[in-house]
C-alpha cells in the first residue's frame, strides 16, 4: 500500500512545483510519483482525481487532495510546524493572499500558454497581456521583500514557478521581463536563495527545450 504522502506530479508543472515547494517548507518526507500525461494516465491518477484527471495530486494517507492551491493550503493546516504560508490569525490577510494566488491562476498561466500555443498576432498579444500581468504583480509587489511581507509565503509558492518559464517566454516572446518587471525578477532571485524553491524549480533550459518539444510535437511550431 502507499506510504503516508504520496505526490503524484509531473516534472514541469508550475502546479506540482507549488506543491513540493510548500512540502520543502515544512519539511515533509513523501513520495514523488512521476505522472505520464502525454500517453496514458496511471489508474491512480485517475482514481485519484477522477473529476479533473489532472495532477498534482496529494495522497495523505491514501486520501486525495487536488488542486495545487487547495494542497498547498492543506499542507500549511495539517503540518503546522515551521512558518506559516498563510496568516494564522489575520482572515483579511488571508483573503488577500488568496485573491493574488487566484490572480495568478487567472492570468499568469493563460497567458504564458497563449504565448506558447500561438503565433503572428494572437502571440503578440498573449505576450502583451502577460507583461500586464507581470506589471500587476509587480505593482502589488513594490518594495516588499515578498509578497505578504518580510515573510514567503502562498503568493510567493503560488507564482515562483512560473519563474522557471521566464527564458522560454523572453525567447518565445522576444522580450526581457526585466526591462519591464525589475521587483519581480528581483523577488525571483530572492526566492531562488531559499532551498526548497532552489530544489524543486527546473533548470529554465531544461524547461525551454521541454515547451520547444511541445511546441514542435503538438503544435507544428
Ligand atoms: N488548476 C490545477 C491545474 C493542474 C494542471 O493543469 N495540471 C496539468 C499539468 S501542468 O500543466 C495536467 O495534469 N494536465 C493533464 C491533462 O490536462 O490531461 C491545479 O492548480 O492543480
Amino acid at each position: 500500500d502507499l506510504p503516508e504522502v504520496v505526490l503524484l506530479d509531473f516534472w514541469v508543472s508550475p502546479f506540482g512545483q507549488r506543491c513540493r515547494i510548500a512540502l520543502a517548507e515544512k519539511g515533509v518526507p513523501y513520495k514523488y510519483r512521476e505522472q505520464d500525461l502525454l500517453l496514458s494516465k496511471s489508474e491512480l491518477l485517475l482514481r485519484s482525481n477522477p473529476v479533473h484527471k489532472k495532477i498534482p495530486v496529494l495522497l495523505h494517507a491514501g486520501r486525495p487532495v487536488c488542486e495545487s492551491l487547495a494542497i498547498v493550503e492543506y499542507i500549511d493546516e495539517v503540518w503546522p510546524q515551521a512558518a506559516p504560508l498563510l496568516p494564522r490569525d489575520d482572515p483579511y490577510g488571508r483573503a488577500q493572499a488568496r485573491f493574488w494566488a487566484d490572480y495568478i491562476d487567472k492570468k499568469i498561466y493563460g497567458c504564458q500558454s497563449r504565448l506558447w500555443k500561438l503565433k503572428g498576432e494572437a502571440q503578440e498579444q498573449a505576450r502583451k497581456d502577460l507583461i500586464e500581468a507581470l506589471k500587476t504583480l509587480e505593482f502589488e509587489l513594490d518594495d516588499k521583500p515578498y509578497f505578504g511581507g518580510e515573510n514567503f509565503g502562498f503568493v510567493d509558492i503560488a507564482l515562483v514557478p512560473f519563474t522557471c518559464r521566464f527564458l522560454a517566454y523572453e525567447k518565445l516572446g522576444s522580450f526581457s521581463i526585466e526591462e519591464h518587471c525589475p521587483k519581480i525578477v528581483a523577488w525571483a532571485k530572492l526566492c531562488k536563495e531559499r532551498e526548497s524553491v532552489a530544489k524543486v524549480l527546473p533548470d529554465p533550459d531544461k524547461v525551454f527545450e521541454f515547451i520547444q518539444f511541445i511546441r514542435i510535437s503538438k503544435f507544428g511550431a
